[in-house]
């Protein structure tokens, strides 16, 4: 069995992926944001305060006849940015891409912090990363996709994100037509949660790689590529018009530079970011100054490389063998 679900960008700046899903029966409808950065599935509700909850789609349990509240279970999580939800907890069927979940841990909003309240394109989240990360107290549950893997044809789901265009994610099979290059296997490290990985190398524009290996996650959940200093500034070093922003808390440069691409190394292939995928988005609507998709981690303390890296590549999220997929897109 497989899965296969279309996913959007939610606006211009590609700065999230809205993908629909199924919940409960009769089936209610919800856009929300798969992330396999963090490991719970929860949603705006009935339960989510009506201030709140205004301009979101909201999941009633009480609706679904096949809900089953799990009693005496809650959840509590706080994302990277600062942003952070909590609730408790039913049981319902799932469907993503045609393939159904029968007994899914729905995490229902009782709060939702401002960041959630503000960004109506979303409904919640579905936590693609491993199971040791989710939330759910006294006993964690397991993500949509652990609980498929069994069930699906290979345990396995791939995320094909793309700059202003629908793009997919598939669960169960590779579709190797949605590659140029070849799949470059690498072992992931699940035991944070989240699916870590280590790049070999990087160069700025056609250069070659060279030997210096970058320890970070694949995160569909987070849109900037996040990398140490050393390397944001060997970049940004090429780009004449290229500044700290301290009201941005980024580099911006001038709309009209002509980027260079950006090249990481990764199970013996080589991935390119073409520059326009690392010229984001004014700062402003009509702004001639850009926001850079290359931007510093040094304060996160972790690597994350996010859409603007997965959008150049087809990521192969292979949770059998315990390693990570990328083939040049
Ligand atoms: C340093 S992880 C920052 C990252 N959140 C982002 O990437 C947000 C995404 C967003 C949210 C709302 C509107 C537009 C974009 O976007 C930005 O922060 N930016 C984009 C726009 C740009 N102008 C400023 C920077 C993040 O917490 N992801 C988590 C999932 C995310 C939570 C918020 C809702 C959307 C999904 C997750 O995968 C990673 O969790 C952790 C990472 C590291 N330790 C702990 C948790």
């Amino acid at each position: 069995q497989t899965g296969s679900a279309n996913t959007n960008p939610s606006d211009s700046a590609d700065d999230e992926y809205i993908t629909s899903v199924s919940i409960g029966t009769p089936a209610q409808v919800l856009p929300l944001d798969f992330d396999t950065g963090s490991s719970d599935l929860w949603v705006f509700s009935s339960e989510t305060p009506k201030s709140s909850a205004s301009g979101h789609v909201t999941y009633s349990p009480s609706k679904s006849s096949t809900a089953k509240k799990l009693s005496g279970s809650t959840w509590s999580i706080e994302y990277g940015d600062k942003s952070s939800s909590s609730g408790d907890v039913y049981t319902d069927i799932v469907t993503i891409g045609g393939f159904s979940v029968k007994t899914q841990a729905v995490e229902s909003a009782t709060k939702v912090s401002t960041q959630f309240v503000q960004d109506t394109v979303i409904s919640g989240l579905v936590g693609l990363g491993f199971d040791v990360g989710n939330q759910v107290s006294p006993r964690p549950q397991k993500t949509w996709f652990s609980n498929a893997a069994s069930s699906l044809a290979e345990p396995l789901f791939t995320a094909d994100l793309r700059h202003q265009e629908t793009g997919s994610y598939n669960f169960g099979f590779i579709d190797t037509s949605l590659a140029k290059g070849t799949i470059g296997y690498t072992p992931a490290d699940g035991s944070e949660g989240y699916w870590g990985f280590t790049a070999t190398g990087y160069s700025v524009g056609g250069a070659k790689l060279n030997r210096n290996s970058i320890t970070g996650i694949a995160d569909t959940g987070t849109t900037l590529l996040l990398l140490p200093d050393n390397i944001v500034d060997a970049y940004y070093n090429n780009v004449e018009s290229a500044e700290y922003d301290d009201s941005q808390e980024g580099v911006v440069f001038d709309c009209s530079e002509d980027l260079p691409s950006f090249s990481f190394g990764v199970g013996g292939q080589t991935i390119t970011i073409s520059g326009d995928l690392l010229n984001l988005t004014p700062i402003e609507e009509g702004s001639s100054t850009c926001f850079g998709g290359l931007q510093s981690s040094a304060d996160i303390g972790i690597n994350i490389f996010g859409d603007v890296a997965l959008k150049a590549a087809l990521v192969v999220f292979d949770l059998g063998n315990e390693r990570l997929g990328w083939a040049q897109k």
